[in-house]
């Protein structure tokens, strides 16, 4: 692993890291932050997936988590979206392809060469950090953005016992039943829909799987509220499983950076409050 950046921040260290990564087969850069807390000792870890166009460098440049994060005494990593590099398969469209891996394992050729974004962020990225750096493996939060979200209420879903918390920020909740996911799953998964239940936040609760409570925050002025989004699905998946949501409607706000950047000190407290 080889350290691109380091600047000092909030008496912490803001970081970027790139590493040969065997489950994309390609070159992957991340960033992680340490709290000035992770001078004395192992830190909690909050893990956050960007969106769709994204790589590590939107949520370090915009996401404006730094103060909250010294202030708590969390670590917090950005792994990218996607493989990325000569010869990784792609397709016109920002909705698929580079910057837009699903956080699933690709079955389908082209894409299972190289997309196993699944495998990257729940297997091998913590495996590493948790080698390279004070981190308390023990004590992980996780969060994500709109195709993040859908990849931090999943990865949740499936590893309940792993997250202490989870909370999203606009969430693709249920990607098997809206145009971005069943474009990115017919590719990447195949025709056969079933596969791509173990993929979507609002099936795998109905199927079965359990967390204890979400913290979802949404704008009522985001574009993709109502196409791509839905999280009116979660309402009532929540309410039969009982799981403890907290959807929050916030007046104004569209799905920007300005949108994500406004709330999430707020989710960062939320996440602290259940890693003491
Ligand atoms: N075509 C536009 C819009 C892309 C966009 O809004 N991407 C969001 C995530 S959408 C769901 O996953 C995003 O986070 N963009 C990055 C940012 O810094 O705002 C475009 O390409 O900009």
């Amino acid at each position: 692993m080889e350290v691109v950046s380091e600047a000092r921040s909030h008496g912490g260290r803001q970081l970027v890291c790139r590493h040969a990564s065997a489950a994309t087969a390609c070159e992957m850069t991340f960033s992680l932050y340490l709290p000035p807390q992770a001078d004395a000792g192992a830190v909690p870890l909050v893990t956050y997936l960007s969106g769709l166009t994204c790589t590590h460098a939107n949520v370090t440049d915009k996401g404006e988590y730094r103060a909250a994060c010294a202030e708590l005494g969390l670590a917090f990593l950005a792994p990218d979206t996607s493989p990325r590099g000569e010869g990784i398969a792609d397709e016109d469209g920002w909705d698929i392809g580079l910057g837009a891996g699903f956080y699933v394992d690709a079955t389908q050729q082209p894409w299972s060469a190289n997309y196993r974004m699944w495998r990257y962020v729940t297997d091998e990225l913590p495996s590493l950090v948790a080698a390279e750096f004070p981190l308390d493996m023990a004590r992980q939060a996780i969060t994500g953005h709109s195709m993040g979200g859908h990849g931090a209420l999943t990865v949740a879903l499936h590893q309940p016992d792993r997250f202490r918390s989870v909370s999203a920020f606009a969430p693709i909740v249920a990607p098997a039943q809206v145009p971005w996911g069943e474009k990115a799953f017919s590719r990447y998964l195949g025709p056969d829909r079933a596969s791509w239940r173990a993929h979507d936040a609002v099936a795998l609760i109905k199927d079965g799987a359990r967390v204890p409570e979400l913290l979802v925050d949404v704008g009522d002025a985001d574009p993709f509220l109502e196409r791509e989004l839905k999280p009116e699905l979660l309402e009532p998946a929540c309410a039969d499983a009982g799981i403890a949501l907290t959807l929050r409607r916030q007046p104004g706000y569209d799905h920007s950076y300005y949108f994500i950047s406004t709330f999430m000190a707020d989710h960062l407290r939320w996440h602290a409050e259940r890693l003491r």
